[in-house]
């Protein structure tokens, strides 16, 4: 191995995700402070990632994804799924369905609980939304309401827009909802998210806005920022005077070399959900049988690292429609690819600049909910599975999730051979409530689906079909069409001090060590109410201005 003594830096953020962009450029704003962002994957060049459509080539591709699966699981009779990870600069952002959403301000105010931190209560994470967000309702000649910078903010990096498409059979479901007795909205961001209206999303004038372009981009020719893209972290590395274990630095495989790299500060570790509890597994912070099991000495013995992994479960119902369009029947004839690229091609409108979903619906799936508690993503197309093609008849999705599971997985190294993946075991629906919010869920949708504005297309349910009804029928049937929603989160959950399954404190500094925090979708105690990408962003947000504001090293 080749010490490399010259590549010594004041922070090393490992992984340039969501988070990890974020924090190489507010942490990289001082020219005192050198910064080294690591990321395993290479540049975000390849065309797909950047066309809206294009996650579809980008999922299940090893030019971008990790290319994980997860274990066989009981609660999905024993399917297990491709779990697609982001690799490459701007990480799950890169591949991501662009939907912006921050969740329920009753999801901060529990983490402020959690952990006994009031900087997590919502009216103290606004803040930290609206500092990088540039919304199209603010911009000029935008339709913002008096209150919506409240809750809004522009002029930062994150843009957020309007889709550029319109769907009949789209405006019609959400009517159908809406005489379901859903309110309509138009903001699902200001804390309570019930309602239904399209999403918004992370993207600029019809091209995806990842956090490579939004954070990286303008400040690549910062003298004290150094980049390494395309270079794996094999493991953190720790000094140990006989004190607490302080991080100094990683080992890393670069060019096929492997080096250390230091950090006079801070390790700030930003791998995600599963990347960051490998990482401190394989840098002996884990549970401390996983560490036995693989021969690694314990820094730090932490039982909550790789446990907690809580993630949403969508399932996905499917419609077929008469006499109106979906994308099935336009994109199945030649004539209607070529309409659909030229439309891109000349106006960047149309299904190509399409996020994988369309319309929103946050609801109850019963009466006993105070709040939301399921959220629909409905899109105008159908396929069996993801890479697979359009049905040729046509029909729509409307997949609902159970916004707040109570079963939870894990996420395990089963070697110490960094390159290979750990086992990842989501036991999805494996409690009682997730079962019978899953069945409730599937008959909102069909209440949904039986108003009069969606009964004109004589909507036949294809999946999971009408013959099943009662409760272990629909739950098993969930089983059978569920699949990930991409929201794995609460790998490194942080929680008070005296709690045994906390690995980070509520400012992220991980317990037992010193110069190491995590700062990523891992962290929430709990997941939010909605998708998980700009809660990530928050999470960064928060973390570099604590990061900046602690004089030295602690
Ligand atoms: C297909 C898909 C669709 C999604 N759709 C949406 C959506 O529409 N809206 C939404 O809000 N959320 C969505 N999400 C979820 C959201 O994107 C994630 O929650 C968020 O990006 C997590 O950010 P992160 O910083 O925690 O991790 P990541 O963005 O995954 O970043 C981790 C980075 O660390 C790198 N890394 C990992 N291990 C190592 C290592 N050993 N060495 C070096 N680098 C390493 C990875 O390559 C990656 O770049 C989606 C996710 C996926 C995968």
């Amino acid at each position: 191995m080749t010490d490399t003594t010259n590549n010594t830096f004041d922070f090393i953020v490992v992984g340039a995700g969501t988070a990890g962009c974020l924090l190489a450029n507010r942490l990289s704003a001082n020219p005192d402070h050198r910064v080294l962002l690591i990321e395993a994957g290479g540049r975000d060049n390849y065309h797909w990632i950047h066309i809206p459509v294009g996650y579809l080539y980008c999922i299940n591709n090893p030019r971008t994804d990790w290319m994980f699966r997860t274990e066989p699981d009981k609660g999905l009779n024993g399917r297990s799924l491709i779990y697609p990870r982001g690799k490459t600069l701007g990480g799950c952002s890169s591949i991501n369905g662009m939907l912006y959403i921050r969740g329920q301000a009753r999801d901060y105010n529990h983490w402020a609980e959690v952990t006994g931190d009031d900087a997590w209560r919502w009216e103290n994470c606004l803040p930290d939304f609206i500092k990088h967000e540039h919304h199209h309702r603010l911009d000029e000649g935008g339709d913002a309401d008096p209150e919506h910078r409240d809750f809004h903010g522009h002029g930062g990096e994150w843009r957020v827009e309007k889709q550029r498409l319109s769907w009949q059979v789209l405006d019609d479901f959400a009517e159908a909802a809406a005489q379901s007795g859903i309110p309509r909205t138009r903001d699902f961001n200001r804390g309570d998210n019930e309602g239904v209206d399209y999403f918004e999303v992370n993207q600029r004038a019809g091209w995806r806005w990842n956090t490579s372009k939004a954070f990286l981009k303008p400040v690549r020719q910062r003298h004290n920022l150094t980049i390494w893209h395309s270079t794996h972290v094999n493991q953190l590395l720790f000094a140990n005077d006989g004190t607490t274990p302080r991080c100094v630095g990683a080992e890393v495989v670069r060019n096929g070399e492997t080096l250390r790299v230091g950090a006079n500060r801070e390790v700030i570790l930003s791998a995600g959900s599963i990347g960051s509890p490998q990482l401190l597994q394989l840098s002996g912070i884990g549970p401390a049988d996983l560490l036995a099991e693989h021969d690694i000495e314990a820094v730090s013995a932490l039982p909550g690292v790789g446990e907690n992994l809580q993630d949403h479960l969508q399932i996905r119902s499917v419609y077929k429609v008469q006499g109106v369009k979906t994308l099935n029947t336009i994109a199945n004839s030649l004539v209607g690819k070529a309409k659909i690229g030229l439309e891109y091609a000349l106006k960047r409108t149309g299904p190509m600049s399409m996020a994988p979903s369309q319309l929103c619906i946050f609801t109850r799936s019963s009466e006993g909910y105070d709040d939301a508690n399921i959220q629909y993503h409905v899109q105008p197309l159908s396929l069996e599975a993801f890479g697979q093609p359009l049905h040729p008849y046509a029909a729509i999705t409307a997949s609902v999730c159970n916004l707040n599971p109570s079963s939870r997985g894990t996420v395990r190294i089963k070697s110490r051979d960094p390159r290979q993946a750990p086992a990842i075991a989501p036991n999805y629906l494996s409690t009682p409530e997730d079962r019978q919010v899953a069945a409730d869920s599937l008959r909102v949708t069909r209440r949904i689906a039986e108003q009069p504005a969606f009964a004109k297309y004589q909507p036949e349910e294809v999946k999971p079909g009408l013959e099943y009804q009662s409760d272990d029928e629909l739950a098993r049937l969930a089983g059978d069409i569920g699949t990930t929603i991409f929201h794995p989160v609460g790998t490194a959950r942080m929680g008070r001090d005296d709690d045994p399954m906390a690995v980070v404190d509520s400012r992220l500094r991980v317990r037992g060590v010193t110069g190491l925090r995590v700062a990523d979708a891992s962290v929430m105690p709990t997941i939010t109410s909605g998708n998980t990408n700009s809660p990530t962003l928050m999470i960064a947000e928060k973390a570099a201005g604590w990061i900046l504001s602690a004089r030295s090293s602690y």
